[in-house]
C-alpha cells in the first residue's frame, strides 16, 4: 500500500523510496545494518536527490561526497544555496536518516552521482545533527499531510561503508570500482511503475464518483412536463464520463502489465542480465508521463461534471485532484520524460529498424515500418477502410501513427542536421515531435494492451461490455487526435464522422451498464470518501449531515460577528 497511498504521509518516502533503495542498492552487510531497522522504523529514512537548482537535470546535482583516506570516511558537503536538497517527502521533520544522492569524488577524480545514507537526526532525541541544516519548505499546493524538507550539509562525515555498494564501490584506498553498468545508478524505475496503477486507482475513485452521482442527479428537463431526467442520460454527461471510465479500465490493465513487467526484468537484473533495462527504461518513464497526465485532467472533468458540490470537498474530488497532480512532476517531470522514452528509445530503435535490425519488446512495430516503407506504396495511397467495430485493425491503426510519428520526429532532426545544427540542437528543434511520437507509442501500448487484456477473459457478458469501453476508449482516442490520424494518411474525413456517430452509439450502449462498471472497482464508501459518491446514493441526507459538522457551525453566532462586524457598524 505504500506506493498507493489513500492520502499522502510522511512515511510515503521511506515505505516508497527509502526501503525499495536500499533492497535495490545495498550490500547485503548494509542490509543488515540499515534495512533491519529502518523495517522496524528505528531509522526512519527518505530519498534526498532533488535540489533547490535541479531536480531533472541529475548530472547537473551540486552536493558532493568527498572520499578522505585518512578517515576512511566520505565527507558530505552542501556547496552553494541552489545545492541545498529540497522537496524530499518525509525530510522536513520526520526521518533521521536520509539516501543523499551526491558526486563522488575520490583520489581527485569525480565519479558522478552516487547514493550515500546519511544520518541527519539523532536516534533519540531526534534533533538534527552536527553539520545538518534541517527543516520544512513551507505551504504547497496540497500534500500538507508531508514534510516535505529542505537539508543543507556542512562537511558532514560519514563512514566509507555508508555509501550504498551493491554495484560501485571505493576500495579503502579511495580506488573507484565501476558498476557493472551506470545505468543502475538512476533508479527510479519501481516507483515509475508503480505511479502507472496510481494513475489508474485516481480515475477509478474519480469517475465512481462522478458516476454515481450523475446517476442520483436529477436536473432540468429533458421532455416538457416530466420529471426532471438523471444528468447522466444527457449524452454530454456521458461524453465526459465514460471515456474516463474506459480510460480506468483501461489504465488498470496497463498497471498489472507495468508491474508485472518491472518484477519480471528487475529479477533479470538482480541475476546480472541488464539487457531490457532500456526497455524498462522507456516503458515506465513513457507510461508514467502518459497515464498520469490524462488521469490528471479527467480528474477535473469528473469534479465539473458534479457541478457546484463537485467543488465541495465532501466530493473528495478537489482531494484526489490536489494529491493526484504532483505525480505529473516527481519522479521525473513529465515532458523530461516524454523525451527520455523518444530520444533515448524510440528513435535508436527506429535508426536500428532502419538498417534491417529485427526489433523486440514494445517497439517491434518499428521493424514492420521499416519494411514496409521498403515495400512499393499501393497506388491508391489513401487510408486503409476504417471498421469501427473491428479492435485489432484500430490497435493497428495506432501502431501506424505512433510509426509514423517516431519517422517524423527522426526526419526532423535529419533535417535540422541538414540545416547545419549541431547534434544537441537538431534533437531540441525536433523536440516537440520526440514528445508526440512518445505520446503516441504510449497510447498504442495502452490500446493494445487493453484489447489483449480481453483474450483473458472468459464471461462472455463481461467480455462484450469490456470491449465496448475498449472501443470506445480506442475511438474516443482517435477522434481526439484525428489531425495525426489524418495527418498520416491514416484516417479521411468521411471516416472522422462514422468515428462521430459510432462514439455517441457507444455512450448509449454503456448507459445501462454504467454504475455497475464502476461499482465493479470494488471502492468501498472509507475508500472514496466521498459523499457524492456513496454506495447508497443517498447524497442529500449525507451532504446536509457533512455541511453541519463544519467547524464554522460549532456556534450560531461565530465570533467574527462580536469581533469585526459589529464594531464595524458603530464606526459607520
Ligand atoms: C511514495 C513515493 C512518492 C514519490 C515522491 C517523489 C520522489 C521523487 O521525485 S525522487 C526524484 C525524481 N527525479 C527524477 O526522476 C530525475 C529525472 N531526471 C533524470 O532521470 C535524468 O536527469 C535524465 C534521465 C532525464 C537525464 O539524465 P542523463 O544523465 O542526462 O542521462 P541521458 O544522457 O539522458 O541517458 C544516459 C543513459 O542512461 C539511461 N537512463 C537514464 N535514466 C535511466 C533510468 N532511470 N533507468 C535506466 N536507464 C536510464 C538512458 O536511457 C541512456 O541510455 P543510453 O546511453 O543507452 O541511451
Ligand atoms: C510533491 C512533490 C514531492 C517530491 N518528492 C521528492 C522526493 O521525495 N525526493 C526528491 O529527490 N525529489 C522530490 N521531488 C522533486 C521532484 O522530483 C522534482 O520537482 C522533479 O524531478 C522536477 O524537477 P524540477 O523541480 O527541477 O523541475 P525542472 O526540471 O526545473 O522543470 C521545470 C520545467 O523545465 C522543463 N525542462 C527541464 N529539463 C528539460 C529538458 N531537458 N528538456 C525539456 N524541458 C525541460 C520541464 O519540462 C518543466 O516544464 C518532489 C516534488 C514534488 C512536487
Amino acid at each position: 500500500s505504500c506506493v498507493h497511498p489513500d492520502r499522502p504521509e510522511p512515511l510515503d518516502l521511506h515505505l516508497g523510496m527509502f526501503l525499495p533503495t536500499l533492497l535495490n542498492q545495498a550490500t547485503p552487510e548494509q542490509m543488515e545494518r540499515f534495512f533491519t531497522p529502518a523495517w522496524n522504523l528505528r531509522i526512519i529514512g527518505t530519498y534526498a536527490q532533488t535540489e533547490m537548482g535541479h531536480g531533472t537535470h541529475l548530472r547537473g546535482l551540486e552536493t558532493t561526497a568527498t572520499f578522505d583516506p585518512s578517515t576512511q570516511e566520505f565527507v558530505l558537503h552542501s556547496p552553494t544555496i541552489s545545492s541545498i536538497k529540497w522537496w524530499p517527502g518525509g525530510l522536513g521533520k520526520t526521518s533521521n536518516h536520509a539516501i543523499v544522492l551526491a558526486q563522488l569524488h575520490t583520489q581527485g577524480r569525480c565519479h558522478g552521482l552516487h547514493a550515500f545514507i546519511v544520518p541527519i537526526r539523532d536516534m533519540d532525541t531526534h534533533v538534527p545533527l552536527p553539520g545538518v541544516v534541517v527543516g520544512d519548505i513551507g505551504p504547497k499546493f496540497g500534500f500538507s499531510e508531508v514534510d516535505n524538507g529542505f537539508l543543507k550539509l556542512e562537511h558532514v562525515r560519514i563512514p566509507l561503508d555508508n555509501m550504498l555498494m551493491k554495484f560501485a564501490k571505493v576500495e579503502p584506498d579511495g580506488t573507484y570500482v565501476k558498476p557493472p553498468s551506470a545505468k543502475l545508478t538512476y533508479g527510479m524505475v519501481f516507483i515509475r511503475s508503480m505511479i502507472v496503477g496510481q494513475s489508474a486507482l485516481a480515475l477509478a475513485k474519480s469517475c465512481t464518483i462522478a458516476i454515481r452521482y450523475s446517476a442520483v442527479r436529477h436536473q432540468s428537463e429533458l421532455r416538457p412536463g416530466e420529471p426532471e431526467p438523471q444528468i447522466l442520460n444527457y449524452q454530454t454527461q456521458q461524453h465526459k464520463l465514460f471515456p474516463v471510465l474506459a480510460a480506468a479500465y483501461a489504465f488498470t490493465f496497463v498497471g498489472q502489465y507495468m508491474k508485472d513487467t518491472y518484477r519480471r526484468i528487475s529479477g533479470d537484473i538482480h541475476a546480472g542480465d541488464y539487457s531490457q533495462l532500456p526497455e524498462l527504461h522507456a516503458l515506465s518513464a513513457g507510461l508514467k508521463a502518459f497515464t498520469t497526465w490524462a488521469a490528471n485532467a479527467a480528474i477535473e472533468v469528473c469534479r465539473m461534471s458534479c457541478g457546484g458540490h463537485g467543488y465541495s470537498r465532501s466530493s473528495a474530488l478537489p482531494d484526489i485532484y490536489v494529491e493526484f497532480t504532483p505525480t505529473c512532476t516527481y519522479e521525473g517531470e513529465n515532458t523530461v520524460m516524454m523525451l527520455q522514452t523518444a530520444s533515448r528509445y524510440l528513435v535508436k530503435s527506429y535508426r536500428q529498424a532502419s538498417v534491417g535490425q529485427r526489433l523486440q519488446g514494445s517497439v517491434s512495430y518499428l521493424s514492420e515500418a521499416a519494411a514496409q516503407r521498403l515495400r512499393p506504396r499501393p497506388v491508391s495511397g489513401g487510408a486503409a477502410p476504417l471498421s469501427t467495430q473491428d479492435l485489432l485493425s484500430l490497435v493497428h491503426l495506432y501502431q501506424r501513427r505512433a510509426a509514423s510519428l517516431v519517422e517524423l520526429a527522426a526526419k526532423s532532426i535529419q533535417q535540422e542536421l541538414q540545416r547545419g545544427r549541431s547534434q544537441e540542437e537538431a534533437w531540441n528543434h525536433s523536440s516537440i515531435d520526440l514528445v508526440r511520437a512518445s505520446d503516441a507509442h504510449c497510447h498504442f501500448v495502452v490500446v493494445k494492451l487493453f484489447v489483449d487484456k480481453l483474450e483473458q477473459v472468459d464471461d462472455a457478458a463481461v467480455k462484450a461490455v469490456l470491449s465496448t469501453l475498449a472501443l470506445l476508449y480506442a475511438l474516443k482516442g482517435l477522434a481526439d487526435n484525428s489531425g495525426d490520424f489524418l495527418q498520416a494518411g491514416l484516417l479521411t474525413v468521411p471516416q472522422a464522422t462514422r468515428v462521430s456517430a459510432r462514439i455517441k452509439e457507444l455512450l448509449e450502449e454503456l448507459r445501462p451498464d454504467a454504475v455497475a462498471l464502476v461499482d465493479a472497482f470494488d471502492l468501498n464508501d472509507r475508500k472514496l470518501n466521498s459523499v457524492l459518491g456513496r454506495y447508497d446514493g443517498n447524497v442529500y441526507e449525507h451532504l446536509y449531515e457533512w455541511a453541519r459538522q463544519s467547524p464554522l457551525n460549532a456556534t450560531e453566532v461565530h465570533e467574527s460577528f462580536h469581533k469585526y462586524l459589529k464594531p464595524l457598524r458603530s464606526r459607520l
